[in-house]
């Protein structure tokens, strides 16, 4: 089909509609669509990859792969637990996967009944002698249809919180956040032996119980992690490295990813920055497990920064809990939805398309230059 260039003709813009008209009787089309949703495909057609790349970063593709899974964005909802102190929506449901805590305030079960989206399960790990214990939540969450498994190394004990301290006020103690232990099996039937009581009896006396299970104040070695390797089916990911060391010793007792975390400041006191320790745990074992990263991302460019040093993916803790406690479900929605649009902007600000091409040269480092050094996240 003959096509015609049409040429500006003085101020005269309506005459342009009949123009095209014309020419069209004839069998002459306009050499380019008059459909604006066709413009971005034809001038595709026309260009090179960089030129159209440049102009044509419009529709970006915030997604990732990890462990052999599609997501469709960078973010993953950190462990919290207590949840229902924030709100009585409690653990939320959304397009990103929710990371369940140990100290969780509803049961992986009733958890799994409410969500159908990606669900990982974190590990608060209880003492050797409980193994029972341990395998039987992981049992549960497997069943539940938790694909990865989370173990949190930073709070093997409660560090020293003198806010908390001062308010005597440990929901944990309270009988919040210990649903998962007290819809265990294993635990009830260990608890009801040990005391001749059940939950119901005395709900602190049973919260007390488990918090000794699960903050045993007692470490573990590297090798107990074969206990896990042995009863979970698939990734298992450690929470909370921050050294070059520990994140080989990941490699070695054949982890499959690490994150890099500081728990947000909550636990070691003056820890180092987790961002300041990315670049190089990515530099010594980025090819060899997933690096995951968390502790004070808030905004997109934060999103985007850890993932140009080479973490896959980022997890958000405190923002979606502020969102939640603000407006419930949907003030946790909002939030995540608000970072994701700014994450989405800012990738397109820096002219990429995708997430999967961030990469160092987007960045550049102040040198000693450490705005944020009193806060440590
Ligand atoms: C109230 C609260 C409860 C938390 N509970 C857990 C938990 O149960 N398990 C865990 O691994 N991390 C827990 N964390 C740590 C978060 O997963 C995350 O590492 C930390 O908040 C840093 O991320 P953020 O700066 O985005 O909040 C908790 C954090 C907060 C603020
Ligand atoms: O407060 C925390 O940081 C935390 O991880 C936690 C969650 C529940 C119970 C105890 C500690």
């Amino acid at each position: 089909m003959p096509t015609h260039h049409f040429k500006e003709d003085g101020h005269n813009y309506g005459a342009y509609q009949s123009d095209i008209y014309k020419m069209g009787l004839k069998g002459i089309r306009p050499s380019v669509s008059t459909d604006p949703r066709n413009w971005e495909a034809e001038a595709k057609k026309a260009l090179s990859a960089n030129a159209f790349g440049y102009v044509g970063n419009t529709h970006r593709d915030l997604s990732v792969e990890l462990f052999g899974t599609k997501y469709p964005n960078p973010l993953l909802m950190a462990p919290v637990g207590v949840n229902k102190i924030f709100h009585n929506d409690g653990e939320e449901d959304c397009s990103v996967p929710y990371i369940m805590s140990t100290a969780a305030s509803t049961s992986i079960e009733d958890m799994a009944a409410a969500s159908d989206g990606h669900k990982w399960f974190q590990l608060y790990w209880p003492m050797r002698k409980d193994d029972d214990i341990t395998i039987s939540m992981l049992q549960r969450a497997q069943k539940a249809g938790v694909e990865v498994l989370v173990v949190t190394l930073d709070l093997w004990a409660l560090s020293w919180r003198p806010s908390d301290l001062d308010n005597a006020y440990v929901p944990f103690f309270l009988g919040i956040g210990d649903q998962i232990g007290f819809s265990d099996p294993v635990f009830q039937k260990k608890y009801q032996q040990q005391s001749g009581k059940t939950i119901e009896d005395d709900v602190r006396a049973a919260a007390m119980n488990w918090e000794g299970v699960v903050f045993s104040g007692e470490a573990h070695k590297w090798e107990d992690l074969e206990l896990l390797k042995a009863n979970w089916k698939g990734p298992i990911v450690l929470k909370g490295i921050q050294t070059v060391e520990d994140a080989k010793l990941a490699v070695e007792h054949g982890m499959d990813g690490i994150i890099v975390d500081n728990h947000g400041g909550r636990q070691y006191d003056g820890a180092v920055g987790s961002l300041d320790m990315l670049p190089e745990i990515v530099d010594a074992v980025g090819d060899k497990l997933t690096v995951l990263f968390g502790s004070g991302i808030r905004t997109g460019a934060d999103v985007m920064k850890a993932i140009a040093l080479g973490a896959k993916a980022c997890l958000v803790g405190r923002p979606i809990i502020y969102g939640l406690a603000a407006d419930g479900e949907a003030g946790a929605t909002h939030v995540l939805k608000c970072m994701l649009a700014d994450l989405d902007m800012n990738l397109g600000l820096v002219g990429h398309n995708s997430c999967k091409d961030l990469n160092r040269n987007v960045l550049r480092r102040n040198e000693g230059f450490l705005p944020h050094a009193a806060t440590s996240n």
